[in-house]
C-alpha cells in the first residue's frame, strides 16, 4: 500500500539529492551498499544492546538510501537488471539485521523467549513475502495483488514503534510496549500477505495454463 502512494511523494522530496549525489560522482551502486551497510550497523550495533532510540535514529538515516539510489539509475537512465538484483537482494540483508538485531535483544537482556520466537517469525516470514513475489516474476507470473504488509510497511511499521519504544531507555513509562506490539502485528500481517501472495500466484498460474502457457 505504502510502496503505491507513498513513493510518488518520495520521489519528489528525495529528486534533488539523488541529482545532487549524481553530480559529484556517487553511483547508484555505492548508495546501494553504503546505505545497506548504514542499516546493518545500525541494527546490530544498537539493537542487541536494547538501544531501540539511537538505533532507529540510525537505520532510519540510511534506509532511505534504498529509494534513493533507483531514483538515481532512472535520473542517469544506467537502470539495469543487475541494478534490480543488487537492491532487492540486500533488501533481504537489511530486513534480516533490522530482526535479528530485535531477536539477539530478546535472546539476550531483554530476556523474552516469545518476542525472541515472533522476531525470528518476522524474519522469516518477510522472507518469504519476498521470496514468493521474486519466484513468481522468474516463471513469467506478476503475483500482482497489494499485499497488507509488504516491504514499506514491515519497515515503516518496525522503526516508529522501535524508536518510541526506545524513549524508555529515557524514563518515559510503559512506552516499551510499542515494540512488542509492531513485532506481533508484521508477524499476523506477514502471515496475511504470504497467503494473499499464494492465492494471487496460483490464479495467475491456473490462468497462464488456460491460456496455454503455464506448463514447464
Ligand atoms: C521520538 C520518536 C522517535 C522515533 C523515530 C522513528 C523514526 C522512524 C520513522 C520512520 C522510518 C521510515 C522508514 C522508511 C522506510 C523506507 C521504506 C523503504 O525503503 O521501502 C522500500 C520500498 C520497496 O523498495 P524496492 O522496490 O526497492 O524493493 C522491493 C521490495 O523490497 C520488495 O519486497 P516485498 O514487498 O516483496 O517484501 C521486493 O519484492 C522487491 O524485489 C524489491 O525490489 O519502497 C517503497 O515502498 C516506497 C514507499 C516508501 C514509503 C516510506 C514511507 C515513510 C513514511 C513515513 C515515515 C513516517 C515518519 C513518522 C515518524 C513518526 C515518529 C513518531
Ligand atoms: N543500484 C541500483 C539500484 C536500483 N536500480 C534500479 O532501480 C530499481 C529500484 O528502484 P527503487 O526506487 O525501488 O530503488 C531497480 O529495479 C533497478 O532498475 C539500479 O539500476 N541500480
Ligand atoms: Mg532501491
Ligand atoms: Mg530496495
Amino acid at each position: 500500500m505504502l510502496n503505491k502512494y507513498a513513493r510518488a511523494f518520495f520521489t519528489k522530496v528525495l529528486t534533488p539529492f539523488a541529482t545532487f549525489l549524481l553530480r559529484i560522482g556517487v553511483s547508484p551502486d555505492a548508495v546501494t551498499l553504503v546505505g545497506t551497510a548504514g542499516v546493518v550497523a545500525g541494527a546490530l550495533v544498537f539493537f542487541p544492546r536494547g538501544s531501540f532510540f539511537w538505533g532507529t535514529l540510525v537505520i532510519t538515516a540510511f534506509v532511505f538510501s534504498d529509494l534513493v539510489d533507483g531514483n538515481m539509475a532512472r535520473q542517469a537512465g544506467t537502470s539495469s537488471v543487475w541494478g534490480a538484483f543488487l537492491d532487492s537482494t540486500l533488501d533481504r540483508v537489511a530486513d534480516s539485521a533490522v530482526f535479528g538485531g530485535i531477536a539477539l535483544w530478546y535472546a539476550g537482556k531483554g530476556d523474552n523467549l516469545l518476542l525472541c520466537a515472533v522476531a525470528v517469525f518476522c524474519l522469516a516470514s518477510g522472507q518469504v513475502v519476498s521470496y514468493t513475489k521474486a519466484r513468481a516474476e522468474s516463471l513469467g507470473l506478476k503475483c500482482d495483488v497489494q499485499g497488507l504488509v509488504e516491504r514499506a510497511e514491515r519497515l515503516v511499521v518496525t522503526l516508529v514503534l522501535a524508536g518510541l519504544s526506545g524513549l524508555h531507555q529515557f524514563g518515559v513509562p510503559y512506552i516499551d510496549w510499542l515494540l512488542p506490539i509492531a513485532l506481533w502485528l508484521i508477524a499476523v500481517g506477514s502471515l496475511v500477505t504470504v497467503f494473499q501472495r499464494v492465492v494471487t500466484v496460483r490464479r495467475e498460474a491456473a490462468e497462464a495454463v488456460a491460456a496455454g502457457a503455464g506448463r514447464l
